[in-house]
């Protein structure tokens, strides 16, 4: 799949940690070891006492055996999780809120003020994949923020985050093959306009344990004002 990607992305390393991936106008932000050690640890471990939690998509169209969801930060799920969980959430929504001012200049959206963030987590087993698709085609959301975590050491192969070039004049709104993968990384946050089309390379993996699986939390940001791309 690799190789059929376009070869013109750059990667615009701006410190230790942080990336832009760039291929034209589509980009997408990479924060590596995100959280500290130990945080990213009482994440994970809180958020796998959390799975009798989580629940399957009931939507119709959506893959209701291959991935689980709980929802953070917004109102009902928050008496329902343990205290430890909640802890974790509001460090991860912290350490996001905090990257704001990066994203916002490094992704080049006129900042917008932002509270909370209410996050979805997600886990997902083997054979689950992401159809390509953009968060928002109208404007709703400005971005996207995905955090990344996993068992350590990693049970599952794919699970990557697929990006492709946006075409208006393609009936699926988009262009094959994808302008570039981003590999699956443990504690790492993945930031992009809402408007970039994304999709998620099949996970492979031999244990249906829920501990074992690919774990994301993602958030949309609104503007008040609506579509800010400067
Ligand atoms: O699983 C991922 O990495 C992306 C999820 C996603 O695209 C979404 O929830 O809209
Ligand atoms: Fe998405």
């Amino acid at each position: 799949m690799k190789d059929k990607e376009s070869s013109y992305k750059t990667i615009i390393t701006q410190t230790d940690n942080i990336s832009l991936i760039k291929c034209g106008e589509t980009k997408v932000m990479r924060i590596s070891h995100f959280l500290s050690k130990k945080n990213n640890e009482v994440l994970y471990n809180s958020i796998c006492k959390e799975e009798k939690n989580f629940k399957s998509y009931e939507f119709p169209g959506s893959d209701t055996k291959t991935s689980t969801f709980l929802e953070l930060g917004s109102k009902s799920n928050n008496n329902l999780i343990g205290a430890l969980t909640q802890k974790a959430y509001n460090t991860l929504n912290k350490q996001i809120i905090k990257q704001l001012p990066s994203i916002f200049n490094t992704l080049d959206i006129n900042p917008f003020p932002v509270t909370k963030i209410p996050l979805t987590f997600v886990n997902c087993s083997d054979g689950h994949y992401g159809a390509p698709h953009a968060d928002s085609t109208n404007g709703q959301y400005q971005i996207s923020i995905l955090y990344y975590f996993n068992s350590i050491p990693k049970v599952f192969k794919g699970g990557d985050l697929q990006v492709f070039k946006t075409d208006t004049s393609s009936p699926e709104g988009y262009n094959n093959p994808p302008l570039f993968t981003i590999d699956f990384e443990n504690n790492s946050l993945i930031i992009f306009a809402s408007e970039t089309f994304h999709g998620i390379t099949k996970v492979k993996s031999d244990s249906d344990d829920f501990s074992d699986g690919r774990f994301i939390a993602v958030g949309f940001l609104s503007s008040p004002i609506g579509n800010n791309i400067k």
